[in-house]
């Protein structure tokens, strides 16, 4: 039977000093972000600023992975997707989303999204509605306990999403063979926003990397 691999708790515990140590981290960096769409201060301070970053981003390329992230373990134990852009501890480009599971399979996730990601005026950019879905409807996949790919993934916008805080939900419908059929949304606190279903399939001959015997 396939089993896969559990942290221990003195893996756990590793596992959150490490968060700790990177999460933080990037938070600053989103802080940076947004500061860098909305400033408004003047030229010399902007050149200053460009001059310092500069010199931070050569500090931690000092020593760094060769290639992407990927899935990679941090500490013993389970490995880790802290690289994601939607809900990775390393990656400022991620909101980032804690996904929250629920006994009968619901994924879900309050969250806040801000200038980063606004399309039109005030508003979440479509293609950020569907990197964020795209994850959430594969959570729901992998938490009924299968995995797949993206095969197809269809929105319908029925309105404009505000930046600010807002609630995404995925579960899965059923599973026919090696595809998962998922239904997802994203709301504000009037209700739906994006609705999202798709289809995931496994890849013929895969098998997860984190399987044992
Ligand atoms: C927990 C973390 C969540 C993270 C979520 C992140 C999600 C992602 O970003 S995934 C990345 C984006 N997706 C991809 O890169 C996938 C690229 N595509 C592929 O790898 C392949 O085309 C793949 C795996 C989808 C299908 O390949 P393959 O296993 O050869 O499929 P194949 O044997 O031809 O078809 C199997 C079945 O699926 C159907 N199918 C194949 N492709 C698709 C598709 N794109 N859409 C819908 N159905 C499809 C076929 O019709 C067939 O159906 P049936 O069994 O009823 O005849």
């Amino acid at each position: 039977m396939t089993r896969y691999l559990e942290d221990t708790a003195t893996e756990r515990l590793e596992a959150d000093e490490r968060e700790g140590l990177y999460g933080p981290l990037a938070e600053a960096v989103r802080a940076l972000v947004d500061a860098s769409i909305r400033t408004e201060v003047d030229d010399h301070v902007i050149r200053q600023a460009t001059a310092d970053l500069e010199r931070i981003a050569g500090h931690l390329r000092a020593h760094q992975l060769p290639g992407s992230y990927g899935v990679h373990s941090e500490a013993p134990g389970r490995r880790r997707t802290w690289g994601s852009p939607v809900i990775g501890v390393r990656n400022p480009i991620a909101p980032p989303l804690t996904l929250q599971h629920a006994p009968d399979g619901l994924v879900w996730s309050e969250f806040r999204v801000g200038t980063a990601y606004e399309g039109p005026p005030g508003r979440l950019h479509g293609g950020m509605a569907a990197l964020i879905l795209d994850h959430v409807l594969g959570e729901a996949v992998s938490a009924s306990g299968h995995w797949g790919l993206t095969g197809t993934l269809t929105l319908r916008y029925r309105r404009g999403t505000p930046l600010g805080r807002l609630r995404t939900e995925a579960r899965i419908d059923r599973v026919e063979g090696r595809k998962a059929y998922v239904v997802g949304s994203i709301a504000d606190d009037e209700g739906i926003t994006v609705e999202a279903e798709a289809i995931f399939i496994l890849p013929k001959g895969y098998v997860h990397p984190d399987a044992t015997a």
